[in-house]
């Protein structure tokens, strides 16, 4: 079963507040990234998060004693879902993941998720920054390293479910935005794909953020989201 996260990018604890009502009881976690901890701060984090799931989605890349160390803060917010990039490298994830294990004793440890391939960028894009082949031979490889180093699961676009499916199996947990219902604007995003189609494809989780926080009604674009999900 897909389920559902909202991503809520915006600096307002208000807006926030209000797109995290909306949702709740049609999505299954809330996403928090950048634009909203950088502005607002953990103590909000810890508010809005207060009885909903958390995918807290920063992203670390750094070197493994400050992503460890970021992670050893991050803990006591429980998220159920952490991020780092793969590009990070193997000491890096490991480091990540041992961190996760110590902050973590006697209860339940967040998944830690590696992001492969950012779903904005497009064959293209990559090669300009040095990546020959195409993004989905490259989430291959960086997924192949990011689970052997300790990920729980990876971020990648709709694209690359089949073949992370057929080369990883059912056991990694794939967290999938890039998701645009049937009509919406792509926006910023390269690689998309409908909620559906991400179903069917082996997405555990899909993340979805402007096509419900940017509708006049956002519990409803849940809602239906979620119908597409179930149907
Ligand atoms: O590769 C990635 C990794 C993370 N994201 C995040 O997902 C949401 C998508 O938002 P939309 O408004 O639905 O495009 C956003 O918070 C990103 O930071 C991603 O899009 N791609």
């Amino acid at each position: 079963m897909t389920r559902l996260i909202v991503a809520i990018d915006t600096p307002d604890m208000d807006r926030a507040a209000e797109l995290a009502r909306a949702t709740d009881g049609h999505v299954d976690a809330i996403k928090l990234g950048l634009e909203f901890c950088y502005a607002r701060g953990f103590d909000a984090v810890a508010e809005l998060a207060r009885d909903r799931q958390l995918f807290l989605d920063l992203k670390l890349h750094d070197i493994p004693n400050t992503v460890a160390g970021g992670l050893r803060s991050l803990a006591p917010l429980a998220p159920a879902l952490v991020t780092i990039h793969a590009a990070g490298g193997r000491a890096m994830i490991g480091r990540a993941r041992e961190a996760l294990e110590q902050s973590c004793v006697g209860r339940e440890r967040p998944r830690l998720i590696a992001v492969t391939v950012l779903t904005s960028l497009d064959g293209h894009a990559l090669h300009e920054i040095g990546v020959e082949g195409t993004p989905e031979e490259q989430v291959l490889r960086l997924g192949a390293l990011a689970l052997d180093a300790g990920a729980d699961g990876l971020v990648c676009s709709p694209a690359e479910l089949p073949a992370l499916r057929r080369t990883f199996g059912a056991e990694p947990v794939l967290v999938v935005p890039g998701i645009r219902p049937e009509g919406a604007d792509h926006g910023d995003q390269a690689r998309v794909m409908t909620p559906r189609a991400a179903a069917d494809a082996g997405a555990d989780w899909i993340v979805v953020g402007r096509p419900i926080t940017g509708s006049a009604d956002p519990g409803d674009a849940a809602r239906r989201i979620r119908a597409e999900l179930t149907a």
